[in-house]
């Protein structure tokens, strides 16, 4: 009888996109995983946008002007990047390239432009599309955060729409109606996804030959 005594090889992390319209929870959502998940590895995106009171450079985003930006994308320095309500958001090349080959999972939180350019590069990565109850609580939620001006509000809400639409192209949507429900169901999502034998099968090739 032969033994094999090798072990599974260390897979590399899977890139989850999670998005969303404007208020729907993905901040909040994502700062209940980081409780329980703690292996989760979050990408922090860079972005044009003013920073708000109390958030923090490089914690929330890395905060450029639409110069800085541009010349980011000049030297292909972001994965991804899209135009949202007047604003340059991306995500950093290097850091989500590194982290995913060191096997961890990384979280972009993005919307959707940006998602649908991840989806052509990295085509196995998984998306999850975070719904609000209704678009009255999702306007309630934007109003009640108290963190943009009615005109800003009344631009994010029209956009929602257009989001919503394009949740055809995620592989899950989750209702937040209620912050740890939908954390369990990331949880669960996750854990499926890493489960998956198309996933599993090519680490196995020492095993059992091509
Ligand atoms: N494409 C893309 N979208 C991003 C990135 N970072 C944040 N966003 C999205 O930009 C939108 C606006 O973000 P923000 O101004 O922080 O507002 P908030 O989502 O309401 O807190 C949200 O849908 C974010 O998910 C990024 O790196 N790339
Ligand atoms: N499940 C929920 N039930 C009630 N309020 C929520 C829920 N999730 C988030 N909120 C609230 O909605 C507002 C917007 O949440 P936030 O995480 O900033 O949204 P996003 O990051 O998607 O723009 C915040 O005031 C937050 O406390």
């Amino acid at each position: 009888m032969t033994s094999n005594t090798n072990t599974l090889e260390r897979d590399r992390g899977i890139l989850i996109v999670l998005s969303g319209p404007s208020g729907v929870g993905k901040g909040t959502v994502c700062s209940a995983l980081r409780k329980i998940s703690p292996e989760l590895v979050y990408s922090v995106s860079t972005t044009t946008r003013k920073p708000r009171e109390g958030e923090v450079e490089g914690v929330n985003y890395f905060f450029k002007s639409k110069d800085q930006f541009e010349q980011l994308i000049a030297s292909d320095e972001m994965l991804e990047y899209a135009e949202y309500v007047g604003n340059y958001y991306g995500t950093p090349r290097r850091f989500v390239e590194e982290t995913l080959a060191s096997g961890k999972d990384v979280i972009l939180e993005i919307e959707v432009q940006g998602a649908l350019k991840v989806k052509e590069k990295f085509p196995e990565a998984t998306f999850i599309f975070l719904i609000p109850p209704s678009l009255a609580e999702l306007e309630n939620r934007i109003v009640t955060r108290g963190t943009e001006t009615n005109d800003i509000i009344r631009s994010r809400m029209s956009v929602a729409v257009d989001e919503i639409r394009l949740m055809r192209h995620y592989d899950y949507g989750i209702v937040n109606d209620e912050v740890h429900k939908a954390c369990s169901k990331i949880q669960a999502i996750l854990m499926a996804e890493h489960c998956k034998c198309d996933r599993i099968l090519p680490r196995l090739e020492q095993w059992i030959g091509e």
